[in-house]
C-alpha cells in the first residue's frame, strides 16, 4: 500500500513538472503584462505544418488583436514576447532607446545557428561598441552613391532576364534579383568585386543557397534552444556558416590589396583599415561585413522584388510610371537626384515601402528595465520585445480606412508633400519600414537612390506582367516578399 503510494507521489510529481514544462513554453510567463491579449502558441508553428502566406496568416490571426490593443504577446524565437504595433507605443520605443535596447540573436540565443550568422555587428549592438561601428559606417553610407555600378550591373541583369525569357515561358526571378542586388552592394560598399551576376554556380551563392533554408527553416527559428543538441544536422549548418563567413571575408579582402585608408568613403576599406589599426577585432569585422552584405543586398532585392510584382499587377500604373520616366533626358534617367524628382515614381515607392516593409516582423529588443507602455501596459525588465512594420504602416487613424489599399495617390499630389509626408510619418512612427528614431537605418540613403534607378532602368527596358500560373503567395515567414515570383519580360522596343 505505502508503495502504491510513493508510486502515484512520484507519478503526480513527474507529471507536475512535465506541465510546468510544457506551460513554460505554451503560455507566456506570468510576469507579462496580462492586460493584452495572447496570440496562441500554435500560431508560430502553422508555417511549419502548412504551406502558408504570410499576409493571410496576418490578416488571421494578428490585425484584430493588433489593432485593437496595440500590442500582444507572442511566442517567436524561441521565447514569448510583446509584440508592439500601435504608433504611439511605437514612438515611445523609437524615442526611448536606452529603455528597449537591441537584443540581438547572439544575446537571445546565443548557441544557435543564427547567431553565429549574424552574432554582434552594427544592427545587433548596443552601447560603446554600436556607436564605434555606427561611426565607422556612416561616413561610407552616407556619402554620395556612385550609381554608375547600378547602371552596369542593371544593364548586364536586363540582358540576363531576356535570354531566360527567350529559353522559357516565364522567368524565375528571385535568384536573378539576388545577384544584382550583391553585386551592387559588393562592388558600391564593399569595394569588392564577386562576379556572381549571371554566376549561378559562384561559390558564395552556393553556399548561401545551402545555408538560408537551415538558418531560416521555421522549426529551428522557433526552437533554436535545440541547436545546444549538437544534432549532426546542426552542426554541419554552423560548419556551413562559419564557410561562408571565411568565404565573404576572403573574397573582400581581395578587392583590396592596396592600402586601405581610414578616411576612405568606402565600406570595405573602412572596416579592414579599423581591422588593421586595432580598432576592431577580427570576429567584429567578420560580423560587421557580414551584416552589410546580407542587409546591403537582401532589403534592396525585397523591396525590388515587391515593387516588380505591385507593378506587374498594375499594367496601367506601370505604363504610367513609364512615361514619367521617359520624359526625362537620358542622363537624368539614371541620375538618382533627378528621379526623385518625379512624383509617380516617388509615390509609387513609397507606398511600396509602405505596404511591404521587407523586414515586415523583427523581434531584437529587451527591456532594460521596468517600463510603462504607454498608459497602462507594464513590461517588467528583461522582457523581449518586437514590432511589426506591415501593422503599425497600415494605422488606418494615420492612413484612413483605406490604409490597405495599394494607393500611391495618398502621398500628395507634389514631391514636396510625399517628402513632407514621409517625414511627417515617420517621426509619428507610422511608417516604420526603415526602422526610426536613433537606430534608423543608415543604409536609407544608398538603398533609395539604388532603388530609383534599378526601377527606372527596369521601366525603360522592359515591360513586364504576372505569370498567369504563378501561385500568388507571398513567403510563409520572415522577410516579405512574393513567393518564387514568376514574370513574363519583354524588351521595349528601341529599348536597346
Ligand atoms: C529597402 C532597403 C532597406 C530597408 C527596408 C532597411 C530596413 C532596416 C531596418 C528595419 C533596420 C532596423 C533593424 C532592427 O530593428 O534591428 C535597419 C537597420 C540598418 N540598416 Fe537597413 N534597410 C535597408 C537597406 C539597407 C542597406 C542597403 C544597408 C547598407 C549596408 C543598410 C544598413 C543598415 C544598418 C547599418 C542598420 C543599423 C542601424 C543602427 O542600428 O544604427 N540597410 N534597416
Amino acid at each position: 500500500m505505502v508503495f502504491q503510494w510513493l508510486l502515484a507521489g512520484v507519478l503526480l510529481i513527474f507529471v507536475w513538472c512535465f506541465y510546468q514544462l510544457i506551460a513554460k513554453i505554451v503560455l507566456p510567463p506570468a510576469y507579462f503584462p496580462k492586460n493584452i491579449p495572447t496570440i496562441p502558441f500554435y500560431y508560430t508553428l502553422l508555417p511549419i505544418f502548412k504551406e502558408v502566406d504570410q499576409e493571410e496568416l496576418y490578416h488571421k490571426y494578428l490585425e484584430r488583436p493588433l489593432t485593437e490593443c496595440g500590442a500582444v504577446k507572442i511566442f517567436f524565437g524561441g521565447h514569448w514576447n510583446v509584440l508592439i504595433t500601435r504608433p504611439t507605443y511605437m514612438a515611445q520605443v523609437l524615442k526611448y532607446d536606452g529603455d528597449f535596447p537591441k537584443a540581438g540573436n547572439h544575446v537571445k540565443n546565443p548557441h544557435s545557428v543564427l547567431a553565429l550568422y549574424t552574432g554582434e555587428n552594427i544592427i545587433s549592438a548596443i552601447g560603446n561598441k554600436w556607436k564605434l561601428f555606427a561611426d565607422l559606417a556612416k561616413p561610407a553610407l552616407q556619402a554620395n552613391v556612385d550609381t554608375s555600378i547600378m547602371v552596369r550591373n542593371a544593364q548586364r541583369l536586363i540582358s540576363l532576364l531576356l535570354q531566360e525569357q527567350h529559353k522559357m515561358a516565364s522567368v524565375d526571378i528571385g535568384d536573378y534579383i539576388q545577384a544584382y542586388a550583391i553585386a551592387n552592394v559588393t562592388e558600391s560598399l564593399l569595394g569588392s568585386t564577386f562576379e556572381a551576376l549571371g554566376n549561378a554556380k559562384h561559390p558564395l551563392l552556393q553556399l548561401q543557397r545551402e545555408i538560408k533554408p537551415k538558418i531560416f527553416n521555421p522549426f529551428h527559428l522557433n526552437f533554436p534552444g535545440l541547436d545546444r543538441l549538437r544534432l549532426p544536422s546542426r552542426e554541419e549548418a554552423k560548419k556551413l556558416v562559419k564557410k561562408f563567413k571565411a568565404e565573404l571575408s576572403s573574397l573582400v579582402m581581395k578587392g583590396h590589396k592596396h592600402r586601405c585608408q581610414p578616411d576612405s568613403t568606402n565600406l570595405g576599406c573602412r572596416l579592414l583599415s579599423a581591422y588593421t589599426n586595432g580598432q576592431l577585432s577580427e570576429y567584429h569585422l567578420q560580423q560587421n561585413t557580414l551584416i552589410t552584405f546580407v542587409a546591403g543586398h537582401e532589403n534592396p532585392m525585397i523591396l525590388l522584388l515587391s515593387n516588380l510584382f505591385v507593378l506587374a499587377d498594375r499594367p496601367d500604373l506601370q505604363e504610367q510610371v513609364r512615361k514619367e520616366v521617359m520624359s526625362l533626358s537620358p542622363a537624368d534617367r539614371i541620375n538618382p537626384d533627378a528621379l526623385a524628382t518625379l512624383p509617380l515614381l516617388t509615390s509609387m515607392i513609397f507606398e511600396t515601402l509602405r505596404m511591404y516593409p521587407p523586414l515586415s516582423q523583427i523581434m531584437n529588443k529587451r527591456t532594460a528595465a521596468d517600463v510603462m507602455l504607454g498608459e497602462d501596459i507594464l513590461l517588467r525588465a528583461g522582457t523581449y520585445t518586437g514590432y511589426n512594420g506591415y501593422s503599425t504602416n497600415r494605422n488606418r487613424e494615420f492612413w484612413g480606412p483605406d490604409a490597405d489599399l495599394f494607393r500611391p495617390s495618398r502621398w500628395g499630389e507634389t514631391v514636396d508633400d510625399m517628402n513632407t509626408l514621409y517625414r511627417r510619418a515617420t517621426s509619428k512612427a507610422t511608417f516604420i519600414t526603415f526602422h526610426g528614431g536613433k537606430r534608423t537605418c543608415l543604409g536609407q540613403k544608398w538603398a533609395l537612390a539604388a532603388h530609383r534607378v534599378s526601377m527606372s532602368i527596369f521601366l525603360t527596358s522592359l515591360q513586364w506582367r504576372l505569370d498567369p500560373t504563378w501561385p500568388r503567395k507571398m513567403t510563409p515567414a520572415g522577410p516579405l516578399m512574393p513567393k518564387k515570383l514568376r514574370l513574363q519580360v519583354e524588351q521595349i522596343q528601341g529599348a536597346r
